[in-house]
């Protein structure tokens, strides 16, 4: 059964490769990800993960895409590329807790959508201006939701998390081989 990735994310692409599954073909989506006004952390990441599956045309394959969202209540925080947005991110995240919302859409072999989404609660310390510092000189932030990566640095500044590593990555693994299962897909 053929599979395509629905991303332009390398964390996506190596979280599959984590579980022994390479896809058939990766077709970045290109849609707008404008949030809707008022739109709620959870319902935008899923409104956005199947947005960007179905922008995809891979008719008979399975198409797997996500979307990942940092939340501070229910403010969605930005990716950026600017490292002024960056710091001020950082500075919001800066001791305190926080949601990572990570919803990911699988479309099967006959074209229906199956949805999953996974939350984690992220703690950061509270950073001081050296910390900050040094790790916006990094850069590796930069694209990232909530400018921060943790499977970089970021990982050793954060106190707590509860949920899934994955799911914070960008790909939650455990929901990802169960709609890969569900929808027939061999994971050996
Ligand atoms: C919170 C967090 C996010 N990220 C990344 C994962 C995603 O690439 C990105 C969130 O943006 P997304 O819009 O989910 O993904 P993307 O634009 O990078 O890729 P695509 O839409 O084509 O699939 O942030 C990390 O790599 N580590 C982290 O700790």
């Amino acid at each position: 059964m053929r599979l395509v990735l629905a991303s332009s994310s390398p964390r996506r692409l190596e979280l599959l490769g984590r579980i022994g599954v390479v896809p058939d073909a990766v077709i970045p989506a290109d849609i707008d990800e404008t949030p809707r006004p008022g739109e709620r952390p959870p319902i935008y990441a899923a409104r956005v993960a199947a947005e960007k599956a179905a922008a995809v045309p891979a008719a008979g394959a399975l198409v797997l895409a996500a979307d990942t969202v940092v939340a501070a209540g229910r403010r969605i925080l930005p990716k950026t590329d600017d490292e002024t947005e960056a710091r001020r991110t950082l500075e919001l995240l800066s001791g305190r807790r926080h949601r990572v919302l990570s919803a990911i859409t699988l479309i099967d072999a006959e074209g229906r959508a199956h949805h999953r989404l996974s939350t984690s609660i992220v703690t950061f310390k509270r950073f001081g201006a050296d910390e900050l510092d040094s790790y916006l000189a990094s850069g590796e932030w930069r694209g990232k939701a909530g400018a921060y990566a943790i499977q970089g640095r970021a990982e050793a500044l954060i106190r707590t998390i509860s949920g899934s590593f994955s799911g914070i990555m960008g790909l939650p693994l455990y929901e990802t081989r169960t709609l890969l299962r569900a929808a027939g897909y061999d994971l050996g």
